[in-house]
């Protein structure tokens, strides 16, 4: 695992532990094994440690983090010492990235030099934890504290200029790094150690510590609301300016042990890893990433310049993806290409985009106003409103316009991929492509197949997904695919609430302290009231009955229809200045609770004939995740998701679930499923006009376990496989 080459004088240490140079346990010991033999050797004056590869070291090995034996001798920190106190100088020779425990590794060295396109960096923090083999320690004594404070606390990397220009590195290279290190250590023999090892040095600016953290504090409370491990990172820095050397990294060691063995640390690891298994998609017939190659797509064709198709375009063409936007309406596709230059605007003012490469990706974006233009292109992308009958006649349409091998997709967020299909003679060649509003900056992407969709055809829109930088996850259809299907249980919830005695910013506050980015009714205003009203008198006139705000059963289902009164008086949410709160114009970005709203929910609950009562925050939590989290067995167990993971991806990046809460199946394992099978009977007695509640087979199977089944078993007890 660790290459020990001798070449002239020099002894060189080749990490190769593939695919990104963890530092296992095996080789940590090859590092401590290497310094060691080489220190032994009168030969060799120099030791440069080097990855194989594509990337110097990831850092730790995060899976051993789970499976506490094989955080076993040596650990990283006496991996460290024993580099630090050899007695011919170490370099570091880095290319790719040097993370966490990787750029530590670095740390300890005497001499760092890297290739100017190098990354460096102190992710930890993302996976809640902080850099804890010295690396709060050693940072600010080479780039002072504020630097080290927000480099450690934000997980940033930064390039190999950066890093020289804050001292992390002695030189950026340009040449083959292998070769530039032999030089850099032929050069640096025989002079004096001491003051290279950082463990005698002082942090310099150390007395002006405390103001540096306040400053430091201030800034990650607000930018990181509800996270530890941010803060830890802070205090450990803040130590490093206080404390002698050795009392600083023992408490540095304190702290990642707290927060390892955390619950969101545990979350955190969790979706690090989720987040990577929802690429590993695999269909039912066995066909999977592994065993079956995507199609080629060099051009593609966008329907609808409205907010969705527009932004769907911006994701193509920023990936270097031609498209062909196709409007009926010469204004509407006027009006969608300005959207999309507005868009592009944005990201060069945010520094994200040249103005050059705007020009680029405006030069391979055409405008039509007819399908026709689409014959020759070898992916569609169909983005009109929600309407199953426009959509069956644009693909009739697209199957007689488009060459045969061209990929039919709808971004439906609701309809059955099957009945969207059948209006063609390709249903092999059609899928859903399901993005989330604003397209250009959700990084979601659900790829939903039907019963007639191709293996091929899942690789080329799963690696689509991969190629515009989204998170793609594989469903299988059914009503509102897994996103929307489970959401909405968690929506209804909300809406159920407000009739039995919370306002808006009640249930907003007690789930956005659980942890979401906004709670649902802030969500709304911004997504609009009427889309959601739209959405409902769709599906009502679909199952064939009208709804208006007097309607509260439908087929013994409970309905809440607060929002569509809200709907008819015009407030729409944030563009209309009022919605579930209200909004000063001259700062859209805080709601304010309104009393006029409050009127309209009591008004409501009385014509109704709703009792309202005073319920508690852990009523909110329960009923609003709960729900949802019955819907999940459901998804599960009917293999609409493959694996609770892909679930919890899809509620991260969709619906902004705290990351360091792992997502609703994660909750759920923790939380315990026989508790939450208890309170989803208990909702279901409470609630029988409420299907949603009616317990999952799955979740019952579950939870009638004597011992808790890991996430990893549950797939297991599908189908009756495993009783
Ligand atoms: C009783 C309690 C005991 C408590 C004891 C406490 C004391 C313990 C002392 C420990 C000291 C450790 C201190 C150290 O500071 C901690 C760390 O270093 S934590 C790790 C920090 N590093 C990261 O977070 C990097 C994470 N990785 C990435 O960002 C990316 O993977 C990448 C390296 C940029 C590469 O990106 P890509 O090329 O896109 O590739 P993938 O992301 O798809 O990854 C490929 C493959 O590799 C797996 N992987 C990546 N990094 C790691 C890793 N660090 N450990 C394990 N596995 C890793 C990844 O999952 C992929 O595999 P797959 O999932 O597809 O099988």
């Amino acid at each position: 695992m660790v290459d020990y080459i001798i070449d002239q004088n020099l002894a060189i240490l080749a990490v190769n532990n593939p695919p990104v140079n963890a530092l296992s346990h095996h080789v940590r010991e090859g590092l401590v094994e290497g310094i060691k033999k080489a220190n032994a050797n009168d030969q060799v004056t120099a030791i440069v440690i080097i990855g194989k590869g594509k990337i110097f070291c990831s850092g730790a090995d995060i899976r051993e983090f789970s499976n506490h034996a094989a955080i076993k001798d040596p650990v990283l920190t006496s991996v460290g010492h024993t580099i630090e106190n050899s007695g011919k100088p170490v370099i570091s020779a880095i290319h790719g990235n040097a993370l966490g425990g990787g750029l530590e590794v670095a740390l300890f060295c005497h001499y760092r030099i890297a290739s100017e396109s190098a990354r460096v960096g102190f992710p930890e923090v993302l996976i809640g934890i902080l850099p804890g083999a010295e690396g709060t320690v050693r940072l600010p004594r080479l780039s002072g504290l504020s630097f080290a404070m927000d480099m450690i606390a934000s997980g940033k990397q930064i390039n190999a200029k950066d890093a020289f220009k804050h001292g992390i590195l002695d030189k950026v290279c340009t040449g083959n790094i292998l070769e530039e290190a032999k030089d850099f250590a032929k050069k640096v023999i025989g002079q004096p150690l001491d003051s290279r090892r950082l463990s005698r040095i002082n942090v310099e600016d150390a007395s002006n510590v405390d103001a540096v953290f306040e400053v430091a504090l201030a800034q990650v409370k607000k930018k990181y609301k509800g996270q530890i491990a941010p803060i830890y990172c802070l205090k450990s820095v803040r130590n490093s300016a206080k404390m002698s050397f050795d009392k600083a990294a023992a408490e540095e060691r304190r702290l990642i042990t707290e927060l390892m063995l955390g619950y969101q640390s545990i979350a955190l690891r969790y979706s690090f890893f989720a987040e990577r298994s929802a690429s590993k998609w695999r269909l039912p017939c066995g066909a999977s990433v592994n065993n079956t190659k995507p199609s080629k797509i060099e051009s593609t064709g966008v329907i609808g310049a409205g907010t969705m198709g527009s932004g769907i375009a911006v994701c193509l063409i920023r990936a270097g993806i031609p498209v062909i936007l196709v409007e009926k309406d010469p204004k509407m596709l006027e009006k969608g290409m300005e959207t999309i230059s507005g868009i592009l605007d944005g990201s060069v003012k945010l520094k994200r985009m040249t103005p050059g490469q705007k020009a680029k990706c405006m030069e391979i974006l055409k405008g039509a106003t007819s399908l026709d233009k689409l014959s020759n292109v070898d992916l569609v992308i169909e983005a009109v409103y929600e309407n199953l009958e426009l959509k069956r006649q644009i693909f009739a349409q697209l199957d007689k316009v488009c060459k045969p091998s061209t990929l039919l997709c709808s971004n439906t967020s609701t309809l059955d991929i099957d009945k969207i299909a059948s209006a063609t003679n390709r249903p092999d060649k059609v899928v859903g492509t399901h993005f989330f509003a604003p397209a250009f900056i959700m990084r979601l992407l659900e790829n939903v197949y039907g019963s007639k969709t191709s293996p091929t055809t899942v690789a080329t829109v799963m690696e689509l997904g991969r190629r515009i930088g989204k998170v793609t996850v594989l469903v299988k259809t059914c009503y509102g695919f897994v996103g929307n299907r489970t959401h909405q249980c968690f929506g209804a919830e909300a809406s159920f609430l407000l009739e039995e005695g919370c306002l808006p910013q009640d249930i907003d506050q007690v789930l956005e302290e659980f942890g979401m980015a906004m709670g649902p009714f802030k969500v709304s205003d911004l997504s609009g009231i009427d889309v959601g009203w739209r959405i409902r008198q769709e599906v009502a006139k679909a199952a064939g009955f009208k709804l208006t705000t007097e309607t509260r059963y439908h087929n013994g289902e409970r309905i809440s229809t607060v929002g569509d009164s809200l709907f008819e008086m015009g407030r729409y949410g944030i563009k209309t200045g009022k919605g579930w709160y209200k909004y000063d114009p001259t700062n859209l970005r805080k709601p304010v609770p309104d009393s006029d709203v409050a009127d309209v929910i009591l008004d409501h609950c009385a014509k109704m004939g709703l009792q309202r009562c005073k319920i508690p925050p852990q009523e909110i939590i329960e009923r609003c995740l709960f729900a949802a989290v019955n819907e999940c067995f459901r998804v599960l167990e009917e293999r609409v998701a493959e694996k609770p993971e892909d679930i919890d991806v899809i509620w991260q990046y969709g619906f902004s679930f705290p990351r360091y809460a792992g997502g609703p199946m994660f909750y759920a394992s923790q939380v315990g499923l026989k508790r939450v099978y208890e309170r989803v009977c208990f909702y279901h007695e409470k609630f029988p006009y409420s299907s949603h509640w009616i317990p999952s087979d799955l979740l019952r199977k579950l939870a009638s376990h004597s011992v808790e089944i890991p996430m990893s078993q549950w797939k297991e007890f599908v189908n009756g496989s495993k009783l």
